[in-house]
């Protein structure tokens, strides 16, 4: 398979990274202060046992993703309808667009845009991060589920995870991903809008009662929407929720991340999605929808101060 990276940030760098220093054609499209020091030093991955540079291929222009057949698809959720006009002219019958995004809007996105077909949806648990312009960190266990939404891809999807695989890349392909998908998503439902509002790290979440009180509101009216989507959520699923949590108590999710950061949060795609199609299925979600309205101001504000450097 030829790579491409699209969109190398945190998650992106570090699975090209190491696709390339197993000897696999990768191209890195990434822009700013990342893209200089790559194009300078070399992206440099540092996981807990080892360190490592690679050299090439990094570029901002769209037209470099032409020589490849896989699409490896790093960008934020909130890029998505931007990305797809930019990558557009360059798709051909052969390519593949893996999706490694949080939440589930992204995939009906592709799809709509692109056909099942060429879609093969990740779900990715890391915690990844851009230590510095040019490196990218990854400590602690990390792990990709990666599925197809057309059974035409299997034979190409198992070689895909040989391939991830034999680079040091832990994933395993799931007969079911967009139900992987909507798992995690009801992780990210019930702990990301709360601490991006509040400020609070995961242990907060978990210990404060009241905070604890909200996120297992949330988490039950999401369960509820998962449900009517066709995807059941078991008692034993709800529970594995905050037992997940347990194991990240020091973690600021992703959310609270960019809020800190005055980048735009991914409000969208794993919150407004889902009040969304609370609305269509005439499911009630008071709580759920609560956040995002608060969600939806705070990000405009911060980005808005951001913006002009208040
Ligand atoms: N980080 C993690 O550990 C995890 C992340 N995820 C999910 O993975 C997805 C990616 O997250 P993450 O890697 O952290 O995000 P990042 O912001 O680190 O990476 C996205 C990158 O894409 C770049 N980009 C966006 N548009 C373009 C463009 N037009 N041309 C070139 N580069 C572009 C961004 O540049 P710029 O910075 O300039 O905007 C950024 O470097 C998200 O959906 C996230 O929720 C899931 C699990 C864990
Ligand atoms: C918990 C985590 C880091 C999963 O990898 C995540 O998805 C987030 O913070 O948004």
């Amino acid at each position: 398979m030829n790579y491409a990276v699209i969109g190398a940030g945190a998650v992106g760098s570090f699975i090209g990274g190491l696709l390339q220093h197993a000897g696999r054609s990768v191209t890195f499209i990434a822009r700013g202060s990342h893209l200089e020091a790559m194009k300078e030093e070399g992206l440099t991955v540092e996981r807990d046992e080892q360190t490592f540079t690679v050299d090439r291929e990094f570029s901002s222009d769209m037209h470099d993703i032409s020589s490849a057949d896989t699409w490896i698809l790093g960008v934020k959720g909130t890029e998505m309808a931007s990305i797809i006009e930019k990558v557009k002219p360059y798709l051909n019958k052969d390519t593949r667009i893996i999706t490694l995004q949080n939440g589930v809007s992204n995939e009906e996105q592709l799809s709509g845009a692109f056909g099942k077909d060429k879609i093969i949806p990740a779900s990715a648990y890391l915690s990844a991060s851009i230590r510095e312009p040019g490196k990218v960190a990854q400590h602690g266990p990390h792990k990709f589920h990666l599925g197809a939404l057309d059974r035409d891809n299997n034979q190409l999807l198992e070689n895909i995870v040989d391939e991830w695989k034999a680079a040091g890349i832990s994933c395993v392909r799931s007969e079911d991903i967009m139900a992987k998908k909507w798992e995690k998503s009801l992780w990210n439902l019930t702990f990301n809008p709360l601490s991006a509002i509040t400020g609070a790290k995961v242990s907060d979440l978990l210990d404060d009662p009241l905070l604890r009180n909200t996120c297992d509101s949330v988490l039950k009216e999401a369960a509820l929407i998962s449900e009517k989507k066709g995807y059941p959520v078991s008692e034993k699923s709800a529970g594995n929720v905050f037992k997940s949590a347990e194991t990240v108590r020091n973690h600021k999710t992703s959310m609270l991340q960019d809020f800190e950061k005055g980048k735009p949060m991914e409000v969208y795609p794993l919150c407004g999605y889902f009040v969304e199609k609370s609305k269509e299925l005439g499911i009630e979600t008071p709580v759920l929808t609560t956040l995002y309205n608060i969600l939806e101001f705070i990000n405009k504000e911060n980005v808005e101060k951001n913006r002009e450097g208040r």
